[in-house]
């Protein structure tokens, strides 16, 4: 198996885009945020004027945007419309209404085909994080991982990422998120029968990152 393509998935904060973009490095694979490619068609609902909360407003403006991830792991990119999309996606406004622009069929069909389509063209293979690569994406991906930690070291990670915020803020902020999107009726964040789980709350980012790539050799070595 010289081409490989690596699922993971998880709840917010428990490392897959750290663990992903690493792994893709070490390996020579592309990477994709399928994250930030929600996050961008919610900030061009925001941009435009369009109420989040109404889900059938969200589904006819869905196909508008022109969303382009780029899938270097050592600089992704992402833009909406040609416009440099990485900063504003991550503003608290947009995390806070993701999850409702995400859960609307209508986006996460446009959304699901674009990440197939990157994966398909991707020479040596990549490595997808999300919520539903391994479930539904991806289905067929070689190696599909699972990761979790508790909200308590989720939130401590977080807080150490955005300087003088609340800790118990934050770890109610990643619950709620959480619960919303493994609720959702649509392709909901969900660990695929056959992906392994891996439990970062007591490794270190080199650890977990150290434990997918065995993880992919072995996969690699068994294919042979
Ligand atoms: N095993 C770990 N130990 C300590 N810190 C970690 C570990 N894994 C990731 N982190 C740190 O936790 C923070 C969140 O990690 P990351 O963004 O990779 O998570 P994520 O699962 O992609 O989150 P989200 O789904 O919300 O985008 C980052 O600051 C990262 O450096
Ligand atoms: N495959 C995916 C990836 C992400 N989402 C939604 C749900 C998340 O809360 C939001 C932001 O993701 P993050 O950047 O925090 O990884 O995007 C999804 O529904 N499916």
């Amino acid at each position: 198996m010289d081409s490989v393509i690596v699922a993971i998935d998880g709840p917010s904060g428990t490392g897959k885009s750290s663990t992903s973009k690493a792994v893709a490095a070490k390996l020579g694979l592309s990477y994709l945020d399928t994250g930030a490619q929600y996050r961008a068609i919610t900030w061009w609902m925001i941009s435009n004027g369009v109420d989040v909360t109404d889900a059938e407003a969200v589904a006819n403006a869905a196909s508008k945007p022109v969303i382009v991830s780029g899938t270097d792991p050592a600089r992704p990119t992402i833009t909406v419309d040609g416009a440099d999309a990485s900063g504003p996606i991550r503003t608290e406004e947009v995390t806070s209404k993701v999850s409702a622009v995400s859960a609307v069929p209508e986006v996460r069909s446009l959304i699901t085909e674009l990440q197939r389509s990157i994966a398909k063209g991707a020479e040596h293979g990549i490595v997808v994080e999300g919520r539903d690569i391994g479930t539904t994406v991806l289905p067929d991906a070689d190696l599909k991982i699972f990761l979790t930690a508790s909200p308590e070291a989720r939130a401590a990670r977080r807080s150490g990422e955005l300087k003088g915020v609340d800790v118990h803020a934050t770890k109610e902020a990643l619950i709620k998120r959480d619960a919303a999107d493994s609720s959702r009726k649509t392709s909901p964040l969900a660990k695929a029968g056959d992906a392994v789980e891996v439990d970062t709350t007591e490794l270190t980012l080199d650890q977990v990152i150290e434990c997918v790539v065995t993880l992919v050799d072995e996969k690699r070595a068994a294919a042979k």
